[in-house]
């Protein structure tokens, strides 16, 4: 099978709740984001894309749009960490994104494939899929959702 990845890094804040040790406190860390998509390679003389499943810039372009612009510069909080979802919210104009799991890089790299899925399947109708989102919390801790 034939795939492209393209890589994007964005700085986002979070806590494990109910983490045994360091990580409960509020923290934050570089992540970095690989987008694997697989499709058919453009076979069109004189178009843009001639020769590439997709476009490595519009990857980038889409996936900063749905999702890594959203990110960035957040406080990823869990949606039942009531205590920092308040303090949160008294702080006028703050940048924070509720996510429905707790943010461990497993279920950030769960969000993010839900998320990206659609954005890419929707707007190229031909035959491109999603198959790997792989999401670095540290660069020596990644997990990595797939579509199978
Ligand atoms: N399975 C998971 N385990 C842990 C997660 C997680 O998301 N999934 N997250 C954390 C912490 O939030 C933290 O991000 C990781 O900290 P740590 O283990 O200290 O990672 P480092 O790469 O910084 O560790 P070094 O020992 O410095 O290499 C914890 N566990
Ligand atoms: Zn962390």
């Amino acid at each position: 099978m034939l795939t492209i990845t393209r890589k994007l890094e964005f700085d986002a804040g979070h806590r494990i709740p109910d983490h045994k040790s360091q990580c409960r406190n509020l923290h934050g860390h570089r992540y970095v984001l690989e987008i694997t998509l697989t499709g058919e390679v453009v076979d069109q003389d004189g178009e843009s894309d001639n020769g590439m499943i997709m476009d490595f810039s519009d990857v980038k372009t889409l996936a900063k749009q749905h999702l890594v612009d959203v990110w960035d510069h957040a406080f990823l909080v869990y949606e039942k960490d009531a205590p920092v979802r308040e303090f949160l919210a008294s702080m006028p104009d703050h940048k924070t994104v509720v996510v429905p799991r707790v943010p461990t890089v497993e279920n950030l790299a769960v969000t993010a494939f839900d998320i990206l899925k659609p954005a890419f399947e929707q707007r190229f109708g031909r035959a491109l899929r999603l198959k790997r989102v792989k999401l670095y919390e540290t660069p020596n801790c990644w997990a990595e959702a797939t579509d199978d």
